[in-house]
């Protein structure tokens, strides 16, 4: 049987995303390491599953694998990928789009300019919602990495994130402490590391080392915790640009309880079939 499935990225974080919505197959985290190997197979950050939903008031279902194989709640760029596809591929003719995810509701608004708006939901803080182990929330935690005493956040944007504010990206060693902290014991489910360096109280630099993928040119989810620990670390103030190694992300958000909104685009890449 070939299962057809398209090539997207969104600021150079790529995805494999499959209709099982008109299509059957049956994933396992094998098949999608497989699939995910830049050698080998098709070569991608994270699969991305568009699936009918199971709550009325939605319109898809949107499940996200990361490269090991491993289901995870939330993917930011993945979402403005996922809204670019089922409208391209008809699912839906709605430009304002409801989708459950694991990590809970997200809402995408389609832009007239092709750039995709997605309501990402609150963030959360509450360690045992990231989780994170702590004794009390606080705006930032000492964790213990190696040799040295981080300062770090701990969000959860419907998945796991830690941002390190950092002098200088350019020199820190991102690829050194990311799988560090990705595998941290007080991040029991792992985690995503973000290390951040401020511009100004409008815009950061970010570099973000995925958990079960290593450092990508984007992410999105990070970029959305970036930016709400900086506002909330006083650091930032929204909105927020967020300058990733494949391109700049808008954030807003307006405080505790609110939404956070990621702005950016989604691009098409090539359409193909496997065999399965
Ligand atoms: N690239 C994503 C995040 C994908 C999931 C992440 N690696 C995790 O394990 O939580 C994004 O754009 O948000």
């Amino acid at each position: 049987m070939l299962l057809r499935f398209t090539k997207m990225h969104g600021l150079g974080n790529d995805f494999m995303v499959i209709d099982l919505v008109t299509q059957h197959a049956q994933l396992n985290p094998r098949l999608i390491r497989q699939w995910s190997d830049r050698y080998t197979g098709i070569g991608f950050d994270q699969l991305l599953v568009v699936e009918p939903p199971g709550d009325p008031d939605m319109d898809f279902r949107y499940r996200i694998y990361n490269a090991d194989g491993s289901e995870v709640e939330q993917c930011g760029n993945g979402a403005r990928c996922f809204a670019r596809f089922v409208l391209d591929k008809r699912l839906t003719a709605k430009t304002d789009i409801r989708v459950e995810t694991a990590g809970g509701p997200i809402a995408l608004i389609v832009q007239d300019d092709g750039q995709i708006t997605v309501n990402m939901g609150p963030p959360r803080f509450v360690p045992a919602e990231i989780p994170f182990q702590a004794q009390s929330e606080a705006i930032s935690y000492e964790l213990a990495v190696a040799d040295q005493i981080l300062q770090v956040a701990a969000v959860s944007m419907g998945n796991p994130h830690c941002v390190t504010l950092v002098d200088d990206l350019n020199v820190y060693p991102v690829n050194r402490l990311g799988p560090l902290i990705e595998r941290h014991s007080r991040f029991p489910n792992g985690v995503n590391a973000g290390f951040m360096q401020l511009i100004d109280r409008h815009s950061a630099r970010l570099r973000v080392f995925e958990r079960g993928v290593g450092e990508t040119r984007a992410c999105g989810t990070g970029a959305c915790a970036a930016a709400v620990a900086g506002i909330r670390q006083g650091h930032l103030t929204s909105p927020v640009s967020i300058e990733l190694p494949g391109g700049t992300l808008q954030i807003e958000w307006a405080g505790p309880g609110e939404p956070v909104m990621m702005t950016g685009p989604a691009t098409r890449v090539f359409e193909g079939q496997i065999r399965l």
